[in-house]
């Protein structure tokens, strides 16, 4: 699939998996079951986190509930444009839940900045990150991300539901494009 794009596979499906069940019991340790039921609603970004969302969303051995918003930042570009825009609202009121967002990427922070303060002015009874990749080397805005899958070096990557001009998407590892991918 997508022969020849993919310069340099950096994360493989396996360890993906194996990071999804670290992430899921270190999740489920801060919000342990009561009375068969939890109060934990996991708020997935779309379109990016949707690999991310489903697999945590089957690795927790508590029960979830499942929310999707969709915001935008990045266009058919490699970089942030800052200015994040709500392309789908939550469904419901989130004031009261222990709300845990799913994001895949933690890259200059701006789009999780953004969202934190939005989510955290509907009055959650919590509200944490989860977010599988993070760039270090990248981040503009110190925000809070309580459970990081993988900390990456500083390139655009693709794959698990990260794009790059909507492509790559469904490609089931994290890897690095061809130079020649951005050129053509
Ligand atoms: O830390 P930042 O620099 O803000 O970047 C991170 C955000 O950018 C990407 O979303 P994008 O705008 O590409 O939308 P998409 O998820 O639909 O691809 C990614 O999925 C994150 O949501
Ligand atoms: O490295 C990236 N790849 C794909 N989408 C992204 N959005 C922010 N950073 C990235
Ligand atoms: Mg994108």
């Amino acid at each position: 699939m997508y022969e020849g794009d993919v310069a340099s596979v950096l994360i493989t499906e396996q360890q993906i998996s194996d990071k999804i069940q670290e992430l899921a019991k270190q999740v489920a340790a801060d919000h342990p079951a009561r009375d068969g039921g939890s109060d934990l609603l996991l708020v997935g970004v779309l379109k990016g986190a949707v690999m991310f969302m489903t697999d945590m969303a089957r690795a927790l051995p508590v029960p979830v509930q499942l929310e999707f918003m969709a915001v935008s930042s990045y266009g058919s570009s490699t970089s942030s444009s800052g200015v994040v825009r709500i392309l789908k609202d939550l469904d419901r009121d989130i004031a009261g839940k222990n709300v845990v967002i799913i994001e895949d990427i933690v890259d200059s922070g701006l789009t999780l900045s953004w969202l934190l303060k939005n989510l955290a002015s509907r009055r959650p009874a919590s509200l944490e990150v989860c977010a599988l990749l993070r760039k270090p080397d990248a981040v503009k805005v110190d925000v809070p991300v309580k459970y990081i899958g993988f900390d990456i070096p500083n390139e655009f990557v693709v794959g698990y539901g990260l794009d790059y001009a909507e492509r790559y998407r469904d490609l089931p590892y994290i890897g690095t494009l061809d130079p020649k991918v951005y050129s053509s």
